[in-house]
């Protein structure tokens, strides 16, 4: 055989990304309440690994975005489009056999069951902070549509990821890049569980 000839069969699949940092390309949501450091997380997350992400925020409808700007909660009839174009985004992500990473607040245990669907099984990287925190970031945060208004409504909506579901509960901490830290070494460990 050729020096550098490949015992594979010329058709055999090559890997799409390389193992960043070691961890293993996979699907990765990013949830928790507004103001939970979501986005922050997931674009760091991003910029460590090279995996796409993208911000659910972007995939509601102008009516969804129009009811929530204006502090009117979003009902579960009103997320079930929405979460189907998260799905389809993470199953888009799967279909091409690479590593992404979704920030979506995935509030429910149903909510995250629709994630899951056609066995994508995302990891859900849950943030954690406490209300005072979430208060203050959400009133500082320039040119976003969900105002502080709605947080009391997200923190009664949110049922927390469960030991049996897949994922890790991480506090969001003061400082952003401590908080991605944390997502690396969580995801890290779940390469090797
Ligand atoms: N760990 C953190 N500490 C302080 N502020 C943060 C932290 N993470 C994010 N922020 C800020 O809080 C606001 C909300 O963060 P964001 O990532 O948009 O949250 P989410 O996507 O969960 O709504 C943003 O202005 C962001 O810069
Ligand atoms: O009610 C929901 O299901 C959501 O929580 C959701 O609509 C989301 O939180 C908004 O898009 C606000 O965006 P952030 O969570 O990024 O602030």
């Amino acid at each position: 055989m050729p020096q550098n000839a490949s015992t594979l069969p010329p058709d055999h699949p090559l890997p799409t990304q390389p193992a960043a940092q070691g961890i293993t390309p996979r699907l990765v949501v990013v949830m928790g309440v507004a103001g939970a450091g979501k986005s922050t997380v997931a674009e760091g997350l991003h910029n460590e690994l090279g995996w796409p992400w993208q911000d659910a925020d972007a995939l509601h409808s102008p009516e969804s975005r129009a009811l929530m700007a204006a502090g009117t909660p979003l009902d579960d009839t009103q997320r079930v489009d929405w979460l189907t174009r998260c799905h389809a985004w993470l199953a888009e992500q799967a279909r091409h056999g690479h590593g992404a990473i979704l920030a979506c607040s995935a509030l429910r245990l149903a909510h995250r069951d629709r994630l899951r669907a056609d066995h994508l099984n995302p990891f859900f990287l849950a943030l954690n902070a406490d209300p005072a925190s979430l208060t203050q970031r959400l009133e500082k945060r320039p040119g976003h549509f969900m105002p502080a208004s709605l947080l009391p409504s997200q923190l009664a909506t949110l049922e927390p990821l469960t030991p049996e579901e897949s994922g890790v509960t991480l506090q969001s901490l003061a400082q952003p890049a401590e908080t991605i830290a944390l997502a690396l070494n969580a995801l890290k460990r779940a390469d090797q569980t």
